[in-house]
């Protein structure tokens, strides 16, 4: 710690290369520093749009931490990532801010590609403390790394995850940080009796001043502080060293302390870095948003934002021309609970990205937000519904990953009749690979007694849910990609589709276009461009990924030269179950060629939904030149390879 030496109308932020050049810095200009990265990130994410709230509320934590450790040898481990942009400004990416989240651009969260700062890459929650435990693992094997910092969110501590790596923590007693970054918001305010618990750590007044409950780490403290943390580890516990769950767990627990005010964030870490010999969690109350009055004031505390006029708050938006999927199924859902007592609904901490929302505002007491706990959400769901209750557990396709062996074990195998609702189906922009919807086809069409339609558009979503409140024989989803609807009428009320039926869209004679969900206006567009070109098209909406509509399936396969499946989603899922059947039929042994078009093997970076389609291979151009191909017309292909293509 050294005094404040450098003139104050001189930006510290500009003489930032990296991390090292925190150490040369007083406490005072640590402070000062903080105050530019606030400036900075609000002006740089009013550009960009992205997860401004979370990084704002860690600002002097990132400093702090970055001030005391020695990253990158220490391993500094943000959970989620989404409130990573300070640490990218700190660690040389300053001038890269501006591709935030777009094609080319750096990851709005923490990637391994990226930098040597971000040693383990995020976006889904609660997997740092486990990843922080294996780097502590391989230290203490030799491995050439340091101490090890997980950041978590009081949102992102409320999954199993977590507390497996906290169980394990404890009983490894390896040396490990674990900062718990509570500002008692997760997206939506949050849930649950772990969220209560860790509000009532700092509601008691001594406790807030400080909790400080190791005997070394009071010594290393300044003495004012030292008093009290004595003095509240006495009033709470009467004794030593215990009382806590994460104490109860084998941590040394210190805190609650005021994260955003360097006087205690600095002396708090330098104390736990020089003191730690087993796990430490520190616990910091930081406030969303923090030092930028839109956003503290806003419900969502900007969790997410659009690019945003720095002055007022007020957000860029461009106004859709038609409904978001979400919104249509919030809808759709809150109706048919409307005139069925026994429809209920899960949601893991996203009320609002859901739009389980809306039902929430007029059936609060049937829809259950349960934190980011997919694995227990989907079980919990197989209970109500096992019950005789018609759960429809909405989650977005990429987090459904994380409750696998819960809808594999809990309900396929039991013949439950959970419903999925599967937003953010097929590529979802900004968020890029980590958020992309690329494997739910897959992974449920392969399980025995499961149904899986997928939306073509918000009038078949609406459908959609109507068929699958009507379904009690077993489980059964529907998925839906992220964003706006195509702009079709709506049915006032949803239509029951009969079960493994599909429909044709236009009858043609030389090749057969079958598509799954919402690719269909593309293929539409695909077949326009074929036409053009002298080819007959029929074209038709599978509905159903599992079961198939074998009798459609046939009958193109017999009067066509060519079939072509499209789907949103990875290989392994609509395209090789057609083939599967089409094999079973003997349908090659007759020469029918046959193209599977899907997400590529390999994970598509983010970029605009229509960038990332054109660089996975799925534009309406690949789909023609891919028709021509399977038909044998290749010359004609060059006409549509030189065709422009959608930006
Ligand atoms: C497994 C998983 N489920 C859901 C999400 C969506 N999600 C991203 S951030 C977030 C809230 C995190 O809250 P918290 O950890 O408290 O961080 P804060 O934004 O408050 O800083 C959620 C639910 C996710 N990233 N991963
Ligand atoms: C960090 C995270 O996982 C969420 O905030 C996600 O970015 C939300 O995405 P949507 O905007 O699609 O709801
Ligand atoms: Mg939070």
């Amino acid at each position: 710690m050294t005094q404040s030496h450098i003139p104050t109308e001189t930006p510290l932020l500009d003489s930032v290369a990296g991390p090292s050049d925190l150490k040369r810095f007083s406490d005072d200009e640590l402070a000062r520093l903080s105050q530019e990265l606030r400036s900075e990130v609000i002006r740089s994410v009013a550009q960009t749009g992205g997860h401004l709230g979370s990084s704002l509320g860690v600002i002097e934590l990132t400093v702090a931490i970055h001030a005391v450790f020695n990253t990158p040898m220490d391993k500094l481990i943000w959970d989620v990532g989404h409130q990573c942009y300070p640490h990218k400004i700190l660690t040389g990416r300053r001038h890269r801010m501006t591709s935030l989240r777009q094609k080319d651009g750096l990851s709005g969260f923490t990637k391994r590609s990226e930098s040597e700062f971000d040693p383990f890459g995020a976006a889904h929650s609660s997997t740092s403390i486990s990843a922080a435990l294996g780097f502590a693992v391989g230290r203490d094997m030799g491995q050439p790394t340091g101490d090890a910092i997980a950041v978590i969110g009081d949102g992102s501590i409320s999954a199993g995850m977590a507390y497996e790596a906290l169980n394990n923590a404890g009983h490894e007693k390896r040396r490990l940080f674990v900062i718990l970054n509570d500002n008692e918001m997760s997206i939506a305010p949050p849930v649950g009796a772990m969220s209560s618990y860790l509000s009532r750590l700092y509601a008691n007044e001594p406790l807030a001043a400080l909790r400080q409950m190791a005997e070394g780490f009071e010594a290393a403290l300044p003495p004012p502080m030292r008093e009290g943390a004595k003095r509240a580890r006495q009033l709470v516990t009467g004794q030593p060293a215990s009382g806590t769950l994460f104490e109860e767990l084998g941590f040394t627990y210190i805190g609650p302390i005021n994260g955003h005010d360097m006087g205690q964030l600095l002396p708090v870490l330098r104390a736990a870095r020089a003191r730690a010999t087993g796990p430490v969690l520190i616990h910091c109350c930081t406030v969303k948003g923090k030092g930028y009055a839109p956003a503290e004031s806003s419900r969502d505390k900007y969790h997410g934002v659009a690019k945003f006029d720095v002055p007022s708050g007020a957000q860029v938006k461009s106004k859709p021309n038609a409904p978001s999927y979400t919104a249509v199924f919030g809808q759709a859902l809150c109706d048919i609970a409307a005139r069925d007592p026994k429809v209920v609904a899960v949601t893991a901490a996203m009320p609002d990205g859901t739009g389980l929302d809306i039902m929430a505002k007029r059936f609060p007491a049937r829809v259950f937000d349960v934190g980011i706990a997919e694995q227990h959400g989907v079980t919990f769901a197989a209970g109500m519904a096992a019950s005789g209750l018609k759960p429809f557990c909405a989650i977005y396709s990429t987090f459904l990953q994380r409750g696998y062996d819960q809808v594999v074990h809990d309900v396929a195998l039991q013949g439950l009749p959970v419903r999925f609702a599967i937003d953010r189906a097929g590529l979802v922009g900004a968020d890029g690979a980590t958020h992309a919807g690329a494997f739910d086809i897959a992974y449920l069409s392969n399980l025995p007694g499961f149904t899986v339609m997928a939306a073509a558009d918000e009038a078949e979503l609406v459908h959609m849910v109507a068929t699958a409140a009507a379904h009690d024989t077993g489980p059964i989803a529907f998925r839906y990609p992220r964003g706006s609807g195509t702009g079709v009428v709506l049915p006032e009320i949803g239509t029951v589709l009969e079960i493994g039926k599909g429909r044709v869209i236009r009858e043609g004679s030389d090749i057969a276009i079958l598509s799954l969900g919402a690719h269909l206006s593309e293929c539409e567009a695909a077949a326009d461009l074929l036409a053009a070109e002298g080819v007959s098209v029929t074209l038709a909406d599978a509905r159903f990924a599992k079961p198939l509509d074998l009798d459609l399936l046939m009958q193109l396969a017999r009067n066509h030269g060519a079939l072509i499946t499209v789907e949103q989603g990875s290989r392994g899922g609509f395209g090789a179950m057609v083939l599967h059947e089409l094999a079973a039929a003997g349908v090659f042994d007759r020469g029918l060629a046959v193209r599977t078009l899907t997400l590529p093997d390999r994970f598509i970076d983010q970029a605009s939904p229509d960038e990332m389609y054109l660089d996975a291979g799925l534009t309406r151009h690949d789909i023609a030149t891919s028709a021509m191909q399977a038909l044998g017309r290749e010359r004609k292909v060059l006409g549509f390879q030189n065709a422009p293509r959608r930006a």
